[in-house]
């Protein structure tokens, strides 16, 4: 069948990969950069999405200490700069460089590229005493970023509607992302963090949306969920991390993924060949609301909204 790419359109008109297929943290994250620990088989992976066609979105983030692994990617591509969606974060969390402009800027640097398609606020959590600014005045420095051309949109991550208020109340150039955590086992990562973000029109991503195959929950409970998966698997002859990406991308959020093995990253790009119709849709929300909160990343801040998380 030939390749069908889709897309979503963010708030300020610009087109946007409806899935990211290669992520270049978790499996792949590093706690430090050292030359030892310069990953090949990342490269490997990162260079063989750049084989596969259409626009290939790229997740990545100082933070995870692959620049030395994606750059190497892509001085080896042949697959044209506007082929390739690049998102960058600044951490908020861990100081790495000194604010934002540095931050992007020592990433341009490093991997040679002119622009990123999207640069994120990696999280909410900032503060004059910790950072040296508010999340407020990280915001501004976003927007300048954005006019100079140095990224393409910006965009906010792992931010709560509490977050996203305060810079929606500054903001001269409202965010185009709220990249968050989001499964079908882990419905709103925030209270209400879902419906806000949608009602506002900045676009969702969700990370981690395998958790239930990642962490598949073998309980007679869990049964429903996965033998309703496994009928769609059969009906489209796609398989169950498809099914579970294509839900996402029907729910009007942007999967990010990622995998070390070549055929996943090449299922995950090839997600628009099918269609779940709406009731599809629906049954999966409905059987994975029915199981609690599944939550992988974050949790010693955001495990209190459990309760509140598996609330559509
Ligand atoms: N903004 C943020 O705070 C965060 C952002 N992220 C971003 O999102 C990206 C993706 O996050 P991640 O949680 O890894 O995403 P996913 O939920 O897509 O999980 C990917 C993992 O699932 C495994 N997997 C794929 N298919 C199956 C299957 N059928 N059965 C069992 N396991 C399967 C893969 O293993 P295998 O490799 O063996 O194929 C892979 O390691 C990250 O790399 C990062 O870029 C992630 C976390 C936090």
């Amino acid at each position: 069948m030939a390749f069908h790419q889709e897309f979503f359109t963010l708030n300020n008109g610009n087109k946007i990969p409806a899935v990211a297929v290669i992520g270049t943290g978790t499996r792949w994250y590093k706690k430090e950069e050292t030359d030892a620990n310069f990953s090949h088989a990342l490269v490997k992976q990162i260079e063989y999405a750049l084989t596969l066609p259409g626009v290939v979105h790229v997740d990545h983030a100082e933070v995870y200490r692959t620049y030395p692994e994606f750059s190497e990617a892509l001085k080896n591509t042949k697959k044209p700069r506007n082929e390739i969606f690049v998102t960058d974060k600044y951490s908020v969390q861990e100081k790495i460089t000194n604010d934002p402009r540095e931050g992007l800027d020592t990433g341009l640097k490093r991997t040679g590229l002119e622009y990123v398609d999207l640069y994120l606020l990696h999280s909410p959590f900032a503060s004059k005493e910790k950072n040296g600014f508010t999340i407020e005045e990280a915001w501004a420095q976003l927007e300048e970023l954005y006019h100079e051309g140095k990224a393409k949109n910006i965009g906010v991550s792992n931010f709560r509607v509490e977050d996203l208020e305060k810079i929606l109340k500054v903001a001269k150039v409202k965010p185009q992302v709220n990249q968050i955590e989001f499964s079908a086992f882990l419905q709103n990562q925030t209270p209400g963090v879902v419906k806000f973000s949608q009602d506002h029109d900045i676009q969702l991503e969700a990370y981690a949306p395998l958790g239930p195959l990642s962490k598949r929950d073998e309980s007679e409970q869990a049964k429903p969920f996965y033998d309703y998966i496994k009928k769609l698997t059969e009906k489209y002859s796609k398989t169950e991390a498809q099914i579970l990406l294509r839900w996402v991308s029907k729910r009007g959020i942007l999967p990010v993924t990622t995998s070390g093995q070549p055929k996943r990253i090449e299922d995950a790009q090839n997600l628009f060949g099918f269609d779940l119709t709406k009731d599809e849709v629906d049954e999966i929300t409905k059987l994975g609301l029915a199981h609690p909160a599944l939550r992988l990343y974050w949790n010693p801040l955001y495990d209190q909204y459990n309760p509140e998380s598996q609330k559509p």
